[in-house]
């Protein structure tokens, strides 16, 4: 899940892409890159590493330009190599450099094709790349010797019949403007806002609209779902449909985990989905653990808080914070071993010893998906002295990879794949478990927004939006499983 910014200015706006990317920097911590434009020249400085890592106050020296994009990656195609990091640039034509997230799941044929018949070459084992070679080649054939918005949606279109799987795009191209781009299924969010000003409005593209808030940009809207957007120097914005059949088809586990709870994605509230799923949870409990005398509800921070006040407040148990997070420690579950992340979690997390002693207590978080936090923290709220540990998951049990941007490439990784919900509250150590239904969390979000009709919850349901052939899970699941990457 990266996070991608693209900004057309009055001033310099590399000070600008820093700050929205540290925004960002929830979405991918493993690198990040920014790439500006000034007369005509494209600047670039990526690496791996966090934004406050990546960028020296020499790079403001090297960025310049009134015009750029913006990167932080969290892989899920190639390896971690700084070659893989984002924006990704190409010279033919006219120049242009990409950020992307999602996940092409034919780029592997598509890279065949480049060379074979495009007469492209890719250098990397990246997706985002070949992204960028279908686009320019496509460019290249629809444009003359200067760009038109007409050649740059033709190309729109074309990549939108060539590539397969998720895409959320925003690219540069010196001397021309920004454009930006979302796959026909919307599977990736991308907002895009306006800053009016007497010097000329100034126009920001990002996966989350947390990134216009910090800047004063208001929020215009959704790139829809198969739309192209193109903001010029000059500060013409155009808009065109450029997919057959588009269907928003947003991924659901944005609004479990991934975005920031004060993001609005496809006009819902994250906050307020996350409200919603605890308190269909608490009516599942309600259900389900009538007899059970549960003495208070503990979130697992950071990203269960949310839904876990309501749940506390409709169950009539106390609400506590029963683990402080350390501050310093990023997001564990986005770590690139399963090494890293079992020794993270408890480095990130403590117990406050009171709130567990001698008490029944119901632990909530947003998500289980390795059982890599759930297994530890529920251990923790042993030794703290907890007499009973209930676990509530405000997503139902995740039993199958993703492949549109969310690195869960192998089944058997998964701890609910292939399991009960009892074998699963058994092998967290768990005196009950319970999971949100896929009804109620779609509900969740759906209730925010009640035209998305569909999104895409296939790490629950096995159901793809996209045609993924089966070979794609063998060869990603060898690839990029956590053994293969060790
Ligand atoms: O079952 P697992 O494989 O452990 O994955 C799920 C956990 O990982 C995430 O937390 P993370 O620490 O990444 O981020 P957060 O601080 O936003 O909660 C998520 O919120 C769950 O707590
Ligand atoms: N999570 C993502 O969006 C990843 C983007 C791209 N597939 C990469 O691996 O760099
Ligand atoms: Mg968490």
């Amino acid at each position: 899940m990266c996070g991608i910014v693209g900004i057309i200015g009055n001033n310099h706006v590399a000070s600008t892409i820093y700050e929205c990317l540290t925004i960002l920097q929830h979405r991918g911590q493993d690198a990040a890159g920014i790439a500006t434009c000034q007369d005509g020249r494209l600047e670039l400085v990526k690496n791996n590493g966090l934004v406050s890592d990546v960028f020296k106050s020499e790079s403001a020296q090297i960025l310049k330009g009134n015009a750029g994009i913006g990167h932080v990656r969290y892989p899920t195609a190639g390896s971690s190599n700084y070659e893989e990091s984002q924006p990704f640039y190409v010279n033919s034509p006219f120049g242009i450099a990409l950020a992307h997230n999602g996940n092409l799941h034919n780029a592997e044929q598509l890279k065949k094709e480049l060379f074979a018949e495009d007469r492209r070459h890719i250098n990397t084992h990246s997706d985002s790349e070949v992204l960028l070679n279908v686009f320019a080649h496509e460019l290249q054939n629809a444009s003359g010797l200067m760009i038109t918005p007409e050649a740059v949606f033709h190309a729109v279109s074309r990549v939108h019949k060539r590539c397969q799987g998720a895409y959320a795009n925003v690219l540069i191209i010196p001397g021309y403007g920004i454009v930006a781009f979302r796959d026909p299924n919307g599977i990736r969010p991308l907002v895009y806002g306006v800053r009016k000003s007497a010097e000329g409005d100034e126009y920001m593209v990002a996966s989350e609209s947390i990134a216009l808030d910090l800047h004063h940009f208001e929020l215009l809207d959704d790139v829809a779902p198969g739309e192209a957007i193109i903001i010029t120097n000059d500060r013409q914005l155009h808009r065109r449909q450029c997919a057959e059949n588009p269907q928003l088809s947003p991924c659901v586990f944005e609004y479990v985990y991934f975005a920031r709870p004060d993001s609005m994605i496809d006009d819902v509230s994250v906050y307020k989905a996350r409200l919603r799923m605890g308190e269909k949870l608490a009516e599942r409990i309600k259900e389900r653990w009538a007899d059970e005398d549960i003495d208070v509800v503990i979130p697992i921070p950071e990203s269960s808080r949310t839904s876990a006040i309501p749940m506390a407040y409709s169950l009539g148990v106390k609400f506590r914070e029963g683990f402080i997070k350390n501050r310093y420690i990023g997001r564990t579950f986005i770590m690139p071993g399963q090494e890293q992340r079992i020794k993270s979690v408890r480095r990130k997390l403590n117990a406050v010893e009171l709130e567990f002693r001698n008490k029944n207590v119901l632990l909530i978080d947003d998500s289980i998906v390795r059982g890599t936090t759930s297994r530890q923290i529920i251990q923790m709220a042993r030794e703290a002295g907890a007499k009973k540990v209930f676990f509530a998951s405000a997503a139902p049990p995740v039993r199958y990879p993703n492949v549109y941007g969310i690195d869960m490439p192998v089944a058997e990784e998964l701890i609910a794949h292939n399991r009960t919900e009892e074998e699963i509250g058994e092998l967290l150590g768990a005196d009950g478990l319970i999971y949100q239904t896929l009804e109620d969390l779609e509900a969740a979000c759906m209730e925010g927004n009640p035209k998305i009709d569909r999104f895409d919850s296939s790490c629950f349901s096995n159901e793809y939006v996209t045609n993924v052939p089966k070979e794609y899970f063998a060869k990603i699941g060898a690839m990029r499983s956590d053994d293969a990457k060790q």
